[in-house]
C-alpha cells in the first residue's frame, strides 16, 4: 500500500532577509517514522486557497506547534502586545483546513499551537501568558538549554478513563514536555476534554462525534515520538487513521471508476 499522505500547514518565517514558508523537521521526521505518513507542507497563505483542493489530496492533516499565537481577533479577543507574535497567514490557512477535514472526516492531529487553532476554529477561546494567573505552572520552554531540554519531558498531565486518548495511551497520569504560554480558556462546544495538567490546564482534546481520528494535544509528541511510548503511540494511531482513510479513499474511487 502506499505512504499516506498528511497536509502540514506551514508558518511563515523570515530568513536571511527573504520570506520562508516552514515547518520544523521534527514533525515531519515523526509523520515519516513514528506514523508512517509523508507530511505535505502547505505554504501559509491569507487568501486564495481552495482547501478542498488540499484535502481531496491528502489522507490527513497534522497541525504543528509555533512560537507564535492565534490571532486574538479569531476568537473576539482584543489583541495585546504580549499575545504576539503573530503569523496571520497560518491562521488563514489552518483554521479553514481543520474545519474541512473534521466535516469530511479526515484524521487530523493538532499539536500545541494546533490544539489551540483546533479550539478557536470550532469557536473556543485561549487564555494569554497563563503563568501570570493565580495557581498555574510555568508551561514555557525552559530557557538557557539546548533542544533537547526545551523539549524534555517533565510535566504529569492526566488522561480522563474512556477518552480517545486514553484509547490510545491508557487513562491516567502521563509524563510530556511543556512549551507553550496560552491554552485554552473556554472550550468550544465540540470539543471533550480528555486531559489536563496538575493545575487544571487543558492538555488534550478530540471532536465529539468526530467521523475520523481527530485529537489535539498541548504537549510535544512529535519531538520524542521514536523513543517515548506515548508519543509514538499518538503518531502510531494517526498513521493507522490515516491508512484506514487512504485504502477507503482508495476503494471508493474504484467503486467509482
Ligand atoms: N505559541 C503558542 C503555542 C506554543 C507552541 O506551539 N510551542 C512550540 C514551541 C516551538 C518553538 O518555540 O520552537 C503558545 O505559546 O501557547
Amino acid at each position: 500500500m502506499m505512504k499516506p499522505i498528511v497536509a502540514v500547514p506551514a508558518d511563515t518565517r523570515t530568513l536571511d532577509g527573504a520570506d520562508w514558508h516552514a515547518v520544523q523537521h521534527q514533525y515531519v521526521r515523526a509523520a515519516l517514522n513514528a506514523a508512517g505518513v509523508m507530511a505535505f507542507i502547505i505554504p501559509a497563505f491569507e487568501k486564495g486557497y481552495d482547501t478542498d483542493a488540499i484535502l481531496d489530496r491528502v489522507d490527513g492533516l497534522l497541525v504543528s506547534g509555533s512560537a507564535s499565537n492565534v490571532h486574538p481577533s479569531l476568537y473576539a479577543a482584543e489583541a495585546r502586545e504580549s499575545d504576539g507574535p503573530f503569523d496571520p497567514a497560518r491562521d488563514a490557512t489552518a483554521l479553514p483546513l481543520i474545519r474541512r477535514a473534521i466535516d469530511r472526516a479526515i484524521p487530523l492531529l493538532a499539536i500545541c499551537r494546533g490544539i489551540q487553532e483546533l479550539n478557536v476554529a470550532l469557536g473556543g477561546s485561549l487564555a494569554s501568558e497563563i503563568h501570570e494567573q493565580e495557581g498555574i505552572w510555568d508551561h514555557r520552554k525552559p530557557a538557557d538549554v539546548d533542544r533537547d531540554g526545551m523539549y524534555a519531558i517533565r510535566q504529569s498531565v492526566f488522561v480522563k478513563e474512556g477518552s480517545c486518548i486514553a484509547r490510545i495511551i491508557g487513562p491516567g497520569e502521563v509524563l510530556v514536555n511543556s512549551l507553550h504560554r496560552q491554552a485554552i480558556a473556554k472550550t468550544a462546544p465540540r470539543l471533550q476534554v480528555e486531559a489536563i495538567a496538575e493545575d487544571g490546564t487543558i492538555e488534550a482534546v478530540s471532536v465529539i462525534d468526530a467521523k475520523a481520528f481527530a485529537v489535539g494535544v498541548q504537549w510535544h509528541p512529535e519531538y520524542w515520538a521514536e523513543t517515548d511510548k506515548p508519543s509514538n503511540q499518538i503518531f502510531a494511531a494517526f498513521g493507522d487513521a490515516a491508512r484506514e482513510y487512504a485504502a477507503n479513499k482508495n476503494v471508493s474511487m474504484k467503486v467509482k471508476a
